[in-house]
């Protein structure tokens, strides 16, 4: 079943375009990143695809589906203990308060935050946060859960966690997330886009079986990197870089980096 389809579909601002001709068609169950520079659009195609920014041109379908949204901060003033948050935000659904209140023990298993449910928001981590929006999404029980940036500010065991954890949620679920994270990205993702000026420039269906390979790499400038396509990275100081690229696409990669003056330093294989 198709959630989500757009044709031609634009977002404008305050007059300023910030999606331009999005056409793009998501089933039920897909497990998409978004991807792309800061200020590309990544985050407003997202909330284009969860109805939170209605379409300024072209057409959108979008089925009557639960959707979960998590934003990429969680709110800061927030007063509550983790538990009476989770309660307040779960008595939106309806159900009985033991219910709710069950669901949030089972969640808070799931994601080891049940030493913390007494604590008040304001004294947890950022990592305990996150879970704590990620649970508040998943009470409604959506079929679609959109989460924006959610491995922003973690350390790479609690990322690793956060990844697992999203990857054992039980059923049909479609997950549409916004990443820079390459682990994020080939952990959780079926299917990548990459959004550039507000444009999807790269739509890959990623089979979870191809082979990508990470390369390393010395570099003389960030900008011979953004200029490549059809790459996924993350810079490493000012002079390093990371990337993932499909196994297919890597030959023609490693040429145009070593074209370009970069020095490769660890080329490995990935599943
Ligand atoms: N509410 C808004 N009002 C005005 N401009 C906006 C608004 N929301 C987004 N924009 C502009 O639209 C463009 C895309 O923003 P968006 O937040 O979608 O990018 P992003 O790729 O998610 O960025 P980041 O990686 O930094 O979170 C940016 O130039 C941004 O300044």
């Amino acid at each position: 079943m198709k959630i989500f389809e757009a044709n031609q579909a634009c977002k404008d601002i305050d007059g300023i375009r910030i999606l331009k001709e999005i056409s793009l068609s998501i089933s039920q169950g897909e497990k998409v990143a978004i991807t792309g520079n800061n200020g590309s659009g990544k985050s407003s195609l997202l909330k284009l695809i969860g109805g939170i920014y209605e379409e300024t041109a072209g057409q959108v379908k979008r089925s009557q589906i639960n959707i979960g949204y998590v934003p990429e901060h969680f709110p800061e003033s927030i007063r509550f203990k983790l538990q009476d948050y989770l309660m307040l935000m779960g008595k939106m659904t309806c159900k009985s308060d033991e219910g709710i209140l069950k669901r949030i023990e089972n969640y808070a298993e799931l994601f080891a935050i049940t030493d913390f449910l007494t604590s008040p928001l304001s004294h947890c981590s950022k990592g305990t946060k996150q879970k704590a929006g990620i649970i508040q999404a998943l009470l409604k029980n959506p079929d679609l859960l959109l989460l924006d940036e959610p491995l922003t500010g973690l350390d790479d065991k609690a990322k690793i966690e956060l990844l697992n954890q999203l990857n054992s949620l039980q059923g049909e679920k479609t997950i549409i997330f916004t990443a820079h994270d390459p682990l994020l990205i080939e952990g959780l993702a079926d299917r990548v886009l990459t959004v550039e000026s507000g444009r999807i420039v790269y739509d890959s269906t990623t089979n979870k079986k191809e082979k990508f390979r990470y390369i390393k790499a010395e570099i003389p400038t960030r900008e011979i990197i953004e200029g490549i396509p059809s790459i996924r990275y993350k810079f490493i100081g000012r002079d390093s870089v990371e990337i993932i690229v499909s196994a297919k696409e890597s030959d023609k990669i490693l040429a145009m980096l070593l074209k370009r003056g970069c020095s490769i330093f660890e080329l490995t294989e990935k599943r």
